[in-house]
């Protein structure tokens, strides 16, 4: 079970509870977190239009191939497989790198709205997340209890991958290869993730007894896990859970086609991660290194 935290008195009142359900379940439902549902539902909306448009018209604003070209774009079903045993990945994206400067796009010509739309929601999640990030420094005890806020002093700005990203499950085809999933499994790459997810379900959590439960939505709530640098830093306390979305048993329910909001939050490119105990367990990696080596799996 995921437990549900009420954060009506502020996020770092709630960090004692955040913290035991992120050390043992590794993901935390928080509801009154300080984004509102028609905030959400905006966004929805808006990413819904975008995902109706033709697919010719949707790849004008293609994620580019080379990471030096950015982030930032359009991911086609089937371009990006974040489980390579699968057979296919039937999703698509777009994800939003505010660092990608010159390369970042919107479909301002089809949409006039989706650009302001989507960077308010952005910094939205960026405040969350860093409530987020300085309650678990503290409540962790780490040494320096501001090292999220110095590692992370570019989300959103400069050299910084943060990035949000809308995603879209389209209705299935009748016939798929066997195998086929809606999101391969996974951990996430950064230091948190937050996510909303409309009311489908479908998403799954991988317990520690290595059984997926189900993470069903939880109307209002942000559901919020660690990442991959997040375990590095505390060097395996909290561990960076496997997730996966399959496709519905039942076939019934293969016409209703599933959206989600996702928001990484990464470290700066240079930040140095290790683990912050001064443990040997993971030898040193960049925030950009690691990212990079998960791009090249991944995509
Ligand atoms: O769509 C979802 O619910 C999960 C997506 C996800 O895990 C991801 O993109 O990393
Ligand atoms: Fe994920």
């Amino acid at each position: 079970m995921i437990p549900v935290i009420d954060c009506s008195k502020g996020i770092a009142e709630a960090g004692p509870e955040i913290v035991k359900a992120i050390e043992s379940v590794g993901f935390v439902y928080l509801k009154h977190f300080g984004i509102d549902t028609s905030t959400v539902d905006k966004v929805l909306a808006v990413s819904d239009e975008f995902w109706r448009l033709d697919l010719d018209v949707k790849n004008k604003y293609a994620r580019p191939t080379a990471y030096d070209k950015g982030n930032t774009g359009y991911v086609a079903p089937g371009v990006e497989m974040l489980d390579p045993t699968n057979k296919a990945e039937i999703r698509e994206a777009y994800n939003v790198t505010p660092k990608d400067g010159l390369f970042l796009t919107f479909p301002d010509e089809e949409l006039p709205e989706f650009r302001s739309t989507v960077l308010d929601f952005y910094e939205r999640c960026w405040q969350v997340a860093r409530e987020v990030l300085h309650t678990l420094a503290v409540e962790l005890k780490l040494p320096d209890v501001d090292v999220f806020e110095k590692t992370h002093s570019h989300a959103g700005t400069g050299n910084n991958a943060t990035t949000l990203r809308l995603l879209h499950y389209p209705p299935l085809p009748e016939q798929i290869a066997p195998g086929t999933v809606r999101c391969g499994e996974h951990s996430d790459y950064g230091t948190i993730t937050l996510l909303f997810q409309d009311a489908i379900g479908g998403l799954e959590v991988k317990g520690r007894d290595g059984a997926f439960v189900p993470a069903n939505p939880e109307p209002g709530a942000v559901l919020i896990n660690a990442g991959d640098l997040l375990q590095r830093w505390t060097d395996d306390r909290i561990l960076a859970v496997k997730h996966r979305v399959l496709v519905p048993e039942d076939r019934g329910r293969w016409m209703d086609e599933r959206r989600s909001l996702a928001f990484f939050v990464h470290p700066n490119d240079d930040a140095v991660v290790q683990p912050l105990n001064g443990a040997h367990t993971y030898a040193p990696i960049t925030a950009k290194q690691h990212l990079l080596n998960m791009f090249s799996k991944t995509y």
